[in-house]
């Protein structure tokens, strides 16, 4: 059994891995993130797991905690920090450096080239929202970089004097205040951008959404799509087999 761990900017998520697949673990905020909130997470794991496998888009200091925390609950445990590649698992990362491709979307271009049809326009809505293009050769042809529904929010409340913060619930299209307002705004955006990459893709292209946000944004999408929401977790388990 393996123990994988995902570093977002906003959430760590972790799973084991099965037989037949993961066993995702409940997330952890990143404000919230000790080597005590993960001893306790990972104290109730039936065995101890032989390699810890983690990717890691935030600080390195959040990566070194989850490293002492597994070393000190199982002394004998290997660990391995995922970094992206030039070519790996059948894709090719389009990056003229192709370590500066946010590890996360790079293992995500790897569980989707295998576990999903190609070509594939992924869009991973968290922190950020990503969007990248694969094609059918698992060429990565590159991809963007958006701010996600959280990050638009607060930008709004940080750059102007009138708008506020509020955790307004999210409501289909005009609203008649101004944090439905914005929320309205926000996830309008996220779901223009993607379907406006999206449509200019060729015809056998699908859509796959992963992410905290996936299931929000996705219910606003005029094209269909799927949603994996462990796709990250899936590219580490890939990197163990
Ligand atoms: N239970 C939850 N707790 C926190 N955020 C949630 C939850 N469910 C959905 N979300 C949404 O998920 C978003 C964060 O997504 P996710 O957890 O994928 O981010 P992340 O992995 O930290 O981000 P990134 O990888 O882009 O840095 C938040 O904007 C929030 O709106
Ligand atoms: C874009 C994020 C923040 C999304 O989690 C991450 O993939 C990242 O830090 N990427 C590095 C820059 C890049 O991918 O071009
Ligand atoms: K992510």
């Amino acid at each position: 059994m393996n123990l994988l761990v995902d570093i977002g900017n906003s959430r760590l998520k972790w799973a084991t891995t099965a037989p037949d697949g993961l066993v995702v673990g409940a997330a952890i905020e990143n404000h919230a993130l000790t080597e005590a909130r993960l001893a306790e997470a990972w104290g109730r794991l039936s065995k101890p797991p032989d390699r810890l496998a983690i990717s890691c888009v935030s600080a390195a200091r959040l990566a070194e905690i989850v490293c002492l925390a597994a070393v000190r609950l199982w002394p004998a445990i290997t660990v391995f920090e995922a970094k992206s590649e030039a070519q790996a698992f059948g894709v090719t990362n389009a990056y003229l450096q192709p370590e500066k491709l946010g590890v996360d979307r790079w293992l995500a271009l790897l569980a989707a080239r295998r576990h999903h049809a190609s070509p594939v326009c992924i869009a991973d809505c968290g922190t950020a929202i990503t969007l990248d293009l694969l094609d059918e050769h698992g060429r990565h042809l590159g991809g963007m970089i958006s701010p996600g529904l959280e990050l638009m929010r607060k930008s709004l409340s940080a750059g102007t004097a009138a708008l506020i913060y509020e955790d307004s619930a999210f409501a289909v299209g005009p609203a008649n205040h101004t944090g439905a307002a914005i929320y309205s705004g926000v996830v309008s955006a996220a779901a223009g951008l993607i379907e406006h990459v999206f449509s200019a893709q060729p015809d056998a292209c699908r859509l796959l959404l992963t992410g905290g946000d996936a299931p929000l944004i996705a219910s606003q999408l005029g094209f269909p799509c799927r949603i994996d929401p462990d796709l990250v977790l899936r590219g580490l388990s890939l990197l163990l087999e």
